[in-house]
């Protein structure tokens, strides 16, 4: 299999392909870096390297792993990975091209799309619905029953009360707490929760 991104992500990813037992054969980058560890090699992508292909997507930013989706989706194949520390319960579904890191907790009856990152040690309890592009960072946890729509990313360490819904491509930020619902690319801080930005402009409140 390969992977598309050779940047911090990246690195994460190909340690996880290895705790799976996979092999990772090359990596492509837009901008290859002028190294990447292990002695693999990086190309820029062209259709050939591409081409029928087991790849993940291995970039955090949600809207650029959603565009070069689109840009390769007709070329490749998309591998789903979980670590072998996760737990995943057997009613959880998991989309194409999301990984799963180590001691990741999934609930049961959750629902993950495609090309999500569940990040380390986060907690997704029952019956959430994680839409398509997420990124769930190390540690934050969701309560049962709440929707996180497209694209949104919930920060590092966040704690979201149950049965909200985070808006396509809000950012709720590192420590957070949130207890209502937050509309689309919304940014929100602090506990509780308070919207500081909307589509790029400060909230001024
Ligand atoms: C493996 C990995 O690395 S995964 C990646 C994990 N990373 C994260 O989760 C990071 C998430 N990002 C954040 O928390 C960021 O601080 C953001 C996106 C919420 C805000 O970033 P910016 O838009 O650049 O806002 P900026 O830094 O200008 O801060 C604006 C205000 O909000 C406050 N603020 C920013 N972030 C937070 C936060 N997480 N909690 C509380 N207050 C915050 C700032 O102190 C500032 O307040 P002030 O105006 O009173 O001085």
């Amino acid at each position: 299999m390969i992977l598309y991104g050779a940047r911090g992500q990246a690195k994460v990813i190909y340690d996880l392909i290895l705790s799976n037992n996979h092999l990772l054969e090359y990596l492509v980058d837009d901008n290859p870096p002028d190294h990447f560890p292990h002695n693999l090699n990086v190309y820029r992508p062209t259709p050939e390297l591409l081409k029928d292909q087991r790849l993940i997507i291995a970039i955090g930013d949600n809207l650029l792993r959603e565009k070069i989706y689109h840009e390769i989706k007709h070329l490749c194949e998309f591998e789903t990975m979980q670590h072998y520390s996760a737990y995943v319960s057997r009613f959880t579904e998991v989309g194409e091209g999301t990984v799963i890191m180590p001691q990741v907790c999934i609930n049961a009856e959750v629902k993950i799309g495609k090309h999500c990152i569940i990040n380390t040690s986060a907690i997704i309890e029952h019956e959430c619905i994680i839409e398509d592009f997420v990124h769930i960072s190390p540690t934050a946890a969701l309560a049962g029953n709440i929707l996180v729509k497209k694209g949104a990313h919930i920060g590092l360490g966040a704690n979201l009360i149950q049965g909200i819904t985070i808006g396509e491509n809000a950012l709720i930020g590192a420590g957070s707490v949130v207890l209502k619902d937050v509309p689309a690319n919304a940014v929100v801080v602090g506990n509780p929760g308070r919207i500081i930005k909307m589509n790029g402009v400060e909230n001024g409140q």
